[in-house]
């Protein structure tokens, strides 16, 4: 459930309409809704309400310090990939002790940070990482707390270049192998074994892979307690699908209940790491009609968003909705690519769309909360859009649209 809807015929983001806010901020902007935003973290924290518990929003989706703000202010904690998403969630107001780091090329010097700033745990990747992270532990004369990530080679049913679970990807350690790294992490001095990790995926619409992984990660668990291994919390990953189309997620308390059920009575804390599900459909990308072309074999709307901006659909061949702000019921519909202006073939947001459009008509590209702006590129020298957080009938504007010189500020001619 999101607060975007039609009113008298316009859309509208909470008490906003949208149609306005492309007239005072122009196009294209990401306009995200508070109370959506809200209402999903909190779906999720309300599920996991009857154990012990921390859900890790995961910064990746949508890093704006806006946003991660909001999240700070529910008591949330933090999945983070880079020691930039750490910085970010320091400057947002978020707590350190309640950030985990995922991520299968931790540098040193972000090791460090994180240790410095008293992260809650490392998510580590790989034997040679966790060698390292002891050493430098070591020489800052403290102790890592750790959970290994495992891979239990489950298939998440998504798409390839999002699912991570299974064992030709690069992430995680192999789930045969974890039982001798953690009695070797166990034999580390600066090491200190915390929980278990497992993400497989992103855009899960189904159960089932998450409580396949969950079942092979238990069989470790209990094979660790043989070795004196304690574990003492259970990071379940991301991953849950949103609705793009007619996908049918489950909802966060029924993907989790069946995981709850099959973790009763172990006495582990439960860490989650949602993104996409929380901030996906709190987010639209608005955009204008700058010219209607009309081809022997097609019509294309050519639309001042592009590739760069939202980089799913060229990326993934993602499916996103787009409809207009302001419905015209004057001119019949017609089949349109809805296609930016870069100069790539790729560069389009959405193909053979039935919408009935005039050049100058308003876009919205609904679903474009999460991997939205944080993907976005300058490419074409294009000033990413302005981002605008809507709570109420009020509108912020949360990072203005870059301007054209911000672009090349930083580069230098040659003497
Ligand atoms: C380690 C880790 N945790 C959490 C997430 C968040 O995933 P999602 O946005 O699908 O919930 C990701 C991204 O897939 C990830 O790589
Ligand atoms: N960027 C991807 C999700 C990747 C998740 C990162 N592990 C998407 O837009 O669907």
């Amino acid at each position: 459930m999101d607060h975007f809807g039609y009113r008298t015929g316009r859309l509208y983001a909470e008490d906003v309409d949208l149609s306005e806010v492309a007239v005072r901020y122009g196009t294209p902007a990401y306009v995200y809704s508070r109370a959506t935003i809200e209402r999903h973290w909190r779906a999720f924290d309300a599920a996991l309400a009857g154990v012990e518990h921390l859900v890790c929003y995961a910064v990746k989706a949508n890093s704006n310090l806006a946003v991660l703000g909001l999240m700070a202010r529910l008591g949330s904690g933090f999945d983070i990939v880079s020691v930039g998403e750490l910085e970010r969630v320091l400057a947002a107001g978020g707590d350190a002790s309640k950030v985990v780091f995922s991520g299968v090329g931790k540098r040193e010097e972000e090791m460090r940070r994180a240790l410095e700033v008293g992260i809650r745990c490392f998510n580590v990747e790989s034997e040679p990482e966790l060698e390292h992270l002891n050493r430098i532990a070591g020489a800052l004369g403290m102790k890592a707390p750790v959970s290994l990530r495992v891979n239990p080679d489950v298939d998440a049913g998504t798409h390839p270049y999002i699912s991570t679970g299974l064992k030709e990807n690069k992430f995680g350690i192999d789930i045969h192998q974890a039982e001798t790294v953690y009695v070797r992490a166990a034999e580390m001095p600066h090491i200190e074994i915390s929980g278990i990790d497992c993400h497989i995926g992103s855009q899960i619409t189904e159960v089932t892979p998450f409580i396949d992984a969950l079942e092979r990660v238990l069989i470790l668990v209990d094979r660790l307690y043989e070795h004196g291994i304690t574990i003492n919390h259970l990071d379940l990953g991301g991953g849950l699908g949103i609705t793009y189309r007619d996908e049918q997620p489950p909802l966060p308390g029924d993907y989790l209940d069946p995981l709850l059920k099959r973790l009763a009575g172990r006495g582990l804390e439960v860490l989650i790491e949602p993104g996409r599900a929380i901030i996906g459909n709190a987010g639209v990308l608005l955009t204008r009609i700058e010219y209607l072309k009309h081809t022997e074999h097609k019509d294309f709307a050519i639309v001042d968003a592009a590739m760069n901006d939202l980089m799913r659909p060229a990326l993934y061949n993602a499916w996103q909705a787009i409809i207009p702000v302001i419905p015209r019921g004057d001119i019949p519909p017609r089949l349109y690519d809805i296609v930016g202006p870069v100069c790539e073939t790729g560069d389009f947001l959405g193909k053979e769309r039935e919408l009935a459009l005039t050049e100058g008509d308003l876009l919205a590209v609904r679903s474009a909360g999460a991997y939205g702006f944080t993907m976005s590129s300058n490419y074409n020298t294009r000033p990413r859009p302005v981002e605008l957080m809507v709570d109420g009938d009020t509108v912020h504007e949360i990072r203005p649209r870059e301007r054209i010189e911000e672009l090349f500020a930083r580069e230098r001619l040659l003497p």
